[in-house]
């Protein structure tokens, strides 16, 4: 039996892909799986190094914590962050699906953290910017592809402003990478579903009607 399909979440920064993710992930524990990313941005206050599926036998092995107190801590937001030279080294072996530069820093989905998750017949969400879209379409995945967008530019720049992640400079770089997204993800056939965070409530629940089919697999797999 071949596992679930993986689920590509895609959209500007500051749309939202976070926030419904980790509301998708605690509402359905135990179905979704994060494929952590690496990165050469620096880390935000909260985030820690590769806090995901791929170090979970780690975390299991350095707790005394329930394994439910555990899985309800990774979250899908981390990164592996790493150098720019370590990066270079990763995607010159061709150990990333696909990589990209997104405002100044390098992003890449490892093979590894696709197959981590799959091994454990979860659903892989990927979190990547337009480039990966393009070249994850390029390759055998066959995730379902889904575009957050926000309701203007306006309020993007609003939220990232509010978030208080970003300096001045990057914060343009991001709006200018918005604006290549929201046209382009205009195109037809790019995604399966667009969905505009605009109300919070009423973009989750169009995100898990798309998403219910494969999570009543998942669990129907697990009974
Ligand atoms: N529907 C919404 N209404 C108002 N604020 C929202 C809504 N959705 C998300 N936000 C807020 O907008 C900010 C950006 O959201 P979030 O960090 O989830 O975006 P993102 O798409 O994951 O960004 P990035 O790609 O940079 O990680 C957050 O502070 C979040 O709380
Ligand atoms: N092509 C890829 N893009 C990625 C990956 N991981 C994250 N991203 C995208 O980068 C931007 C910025 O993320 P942030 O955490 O610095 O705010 C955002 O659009 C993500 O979707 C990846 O592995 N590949």
């Amino acid at each position: 039996m071949s596992g679930p399909r993986p689920v590509v979440l895609s959209g500007p920064s500051g749309a939202g892909k976070s926030t419904l993710l980790k509301r998708l992930m605690k509402e359905y524990e135990g179905v979704f799986g994060f494929s952590v990313s690496h990165t050469t941005r620096n880390p935000r206050p909260g985030e820690e190094d590769g806090k995901g599926l791929n170090c979970l036998p780690m975390l299991l092995g350095a707790t005394l914590l329930p394994v439910a107190d555990v899985l309800s801590s990774v979250t899908s937001e981390d990164y592996h962050f790493v150098t720019k030279e370590k990066m270079q080294e990763g995607i010159d072996k061709d150990e990333f699906i696909e990589n990209a530069e997104f405002s100044g820093n390098m992003y890449g989905t490892s093979k590894s953290s696709i197959e981590d998750v799959q091994a454990q017949n979860l659903i892989c969400i990927l979190d990547v910017d337009i480039q990966g879209v393009r070249n994850i379409k390029k390759t055998d995945l066959n995730p379902i592809y889904i575009s957050i967008q926000p309701p203007s530019m306006e309020i993007l720049e609003k939220r990232l402003r509010d978030r208080q992640t970003e300096t001045e400079d990057s914060l343009q770089k991001r709006l200018e990478a918005a604006r290549i997204d929201m046209e382009l993800s205009k195109e037809p056939g790019v995604f399966d579903i667009v969905i505009v965070n605009d109300d919070l409530e009423e973009a989750y629940e169009k995100l898990k009607s798309v998403l219910i089919e494969e999570i009543e697999k998942v669990q129907d797999a697990q009974k």
